[in-house]
């Protein structure tokens, strides 16, 4: 049983070497921290509950509690149970329950509203989480929703300040990504049982489908860093799904597992110094050997999401003639030698590994070719749906962070005698912020249903042109909410660290999803050019 203590036993500890403090009932033994944290002694013995949540938000504690807190007030009631009418609003179960294959229990009906989840501010999470119905998710989707948000709550969101400045994540966090199983899980296809032992534990992998893959990447950037989602899922998300759909059988099974197990790593290698939205120019060349076994690969590649990491590099080269009809995807291992890599200095997502890679007569056998010989145009195009979307999950997610602290902050921040909440140049900055993120989410879902209902080469043809503004769309939107996030904030957004560090480090990280995977101009020219040709194909009438 946890230990209990009066009011006057901490009163006791208000000086010499163990200070203790009161925090919401509980007691902390605050010794070992006094000495970087000197302003603890002004409140040693006393309740200090008041001070730390105007200076702290529930992450510090989250951090500290487990190494700080010895007890609680002997007063401290037991939280109430839930009234039996109304389920009270969950937060994430520790042990989420498996819920059972299709082929076993019948799913609710479609549209049945799930339990009210998390903390119900308006429009900080998408509507079905708050009791709200939908046509998309099902009680599989509440169960890993549940799951995911537990393993972030506790082992990834207070340590992801730290990361982002020492700019690495823990290797066992990206480990666990394979044996949660959810590296098998954001494929973009069905779930790859026959290569991986390991499955997600709250969803059967004959229920999965895009709407899980779109919950994880969205749960997963609750963190609030795009360095730490693009760490554990930039380079396979983008990487990965080619080998997958377009690798030969022989070299699939021989790579496949160790990278699903998280045990190596993959990478996509396009961009280079001089070409990055306009494939077609790529320079990177590949000459096969004269015995027709090898490539010979020479060139660079800059800003690969993760190549200092990678074992392996899904590379675009040029084979053939100039232009889209010369280029191919190769498979290029790092075991085989004159691969460099080094790490780029970057604005920001600090923790994802942007990296500067060079190829040096790196021979690569045949067998690696990824499609066909000068064909890799279309390996590459086929790609671009699937990243995009990631993006775009990420910067919905991302502009909620924003709008949530926002709403949290501006219930405890006073100027001129009131909270910020309170002055209504406060509530329009939120309500700006609210509707575009609920626009850009409403258009995600639509599009997500749209990708689950066709073939992959028919959405390539008849999605590209919408995703491509819907990208641009959710990238303007997270500029947006990242900016007035921070006007919201002020000084504590400018400085790293603190309350306001999700707002900074988002901030900065903004440019990362605005020009890569199509720029913003890009994006917007080519939404219009091709949903025109398409539509010219279905028949439309001008
Ligand atoms: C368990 C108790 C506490 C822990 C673990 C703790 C931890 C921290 C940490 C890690 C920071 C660095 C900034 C951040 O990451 O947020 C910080 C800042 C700060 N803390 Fe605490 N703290 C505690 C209690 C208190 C109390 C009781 C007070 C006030 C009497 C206080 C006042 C401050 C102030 C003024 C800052 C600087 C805020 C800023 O730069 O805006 N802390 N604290």
């Amino acid at each position: 049983m946890a230990k209990t203590f009066s009011k006057e036993d901490v009163a006791s500890h208000s000086k010499g070497d163990s200070p203790w403090i009161i925090i919401d009932e509980d007691v902390y033994d605050v010794s070992k921290f006094q000495d970087e944290h000197p302003v603890l002694q002004r409140v040693a013995g006393k309740d200090a509950s008041k001070q730390f949540w105007k200076y702290h938000n529930e992450g510090i504690l989250k951090k500290y509690k487990g190494q700080l807190q010895i007890g609680s007030l002997d007063t401290k009631k037991a939280a109430p149970a839930p009234p039996a009418s109304a389920p009270a609003p969950k937060k994430a179960d520790p042990e989420p329950k498996p819920t059972a294959s299709s082929s076993s229990v019948t799913p609710p009906a479609i549209g049945a509203p799930q339990d009210p989840y998390g903390d119900l501010i308006p429009f900080a999470d998408p509507s079905w989480y708050q009791g709200y119905a939908s046509p998309y998710f099902n009680d599989s989707h509440a169960a890993l929703r549940d799951e995911v948000r537990q393993w972030v709550e506790s082992e990834i969101e207070p340590y992801v300040t730290e990361w982002d400045e020492a700019k690495e994540v823990p290797a066992h966090i990206y480990k666990q990504m394979g044996e949660r199983g959810y590296l098998a899980g954001l494929l973009g296809t069905h779930y790859p049982e026959k290569h991986t032992p390991y499955r997600v534990k709250s969803v059967s992998s004959d229920r999965w489908d895009l709407f899980h893959e779109m919950l994880l990447t969205d749960e997963l950037s609750r963190a609030g860093s795009g360095g730490l989602v693009w760490n554990l899922i930039g380079g396979f998300g983008i990487g990965c799904p080619p080998l997958v759909k377009f690798g030969k059988k022989a070299l699939v099974d021989r790579i496949l597992p160790g990278i699903l197990a998280g045990e190596k790593r993959i990478c996509l290698a396009i961009t280079e110094p001089d070409a990055g939205s306009d494939v077609a120019n790529l320079g990177c060349e590949a000459k096969l050997t004269e015995d027709g076994k090898h490539y010979i690969v020479n060139g660079e590649k800059k800003w690969i999401t993760n190549g200092i990491y990678s074992d392996y590099f899904t590379t675009a080269v040029r084979t053939g003639k100039d232009g889209m009809n010369g280029l191919s995807v190769l498979l290029i291992e790092r075991e085989a030698g004159g691969v460099g890599t080094r790490r780029m200095d970057c604005q920001g997502v600090w923790s994802s590994g942007t990296t500067y890679v060079t190829f040096e007569d790196v021979k690569v056998p045949v067998e690696n070719l990824i499609g066909k010989a000068n064909q890799g145009f279309k390996v590459i195009m086929t790609n671009f749906n699937h990243e995009r979307i990631g993006i775009v999950i990420q910067c919905v997610r991302f502009s909620r962070v924003c709008y949530e602290e926002s709403v949290k902050f501006a219930h405890k921040r006073k100027t001129f005698g009131k909270r910020l909440i309170d002055h209504p140049v406060i509530r329009m900055k939120l309500a700006h912020m609210a509707r575009q993120i609920e626009a850009t989410y409403n258009w995600l879902e639509n599009i997500i249903f749209q990708c689950q209902s066709m073939e992959e080469t028919e959405a390539m043809l008849k999605l590209g042109g919408a995703i491509a503004g819907l990208k641009a769309q959710s990238t303007q939107c997270f500029e947006f909410c990242a900016r007035e996030a921070s006007q919201i904030f002020g000084g504590l957004s400018y400085s790293r660290g603190g309350q306001g560090a999700k707002i900074e480090r988002l901030y900065r990280d903004v440019r990362a999803y605005a020009i890569p995977g199509g720029s913003e101009e890009i994006m917007l020219d080519l939404s219009m050019r091709q949903s025109l040709r398409v539509h010219g194909m279905f028949g439309m009438k001008l």
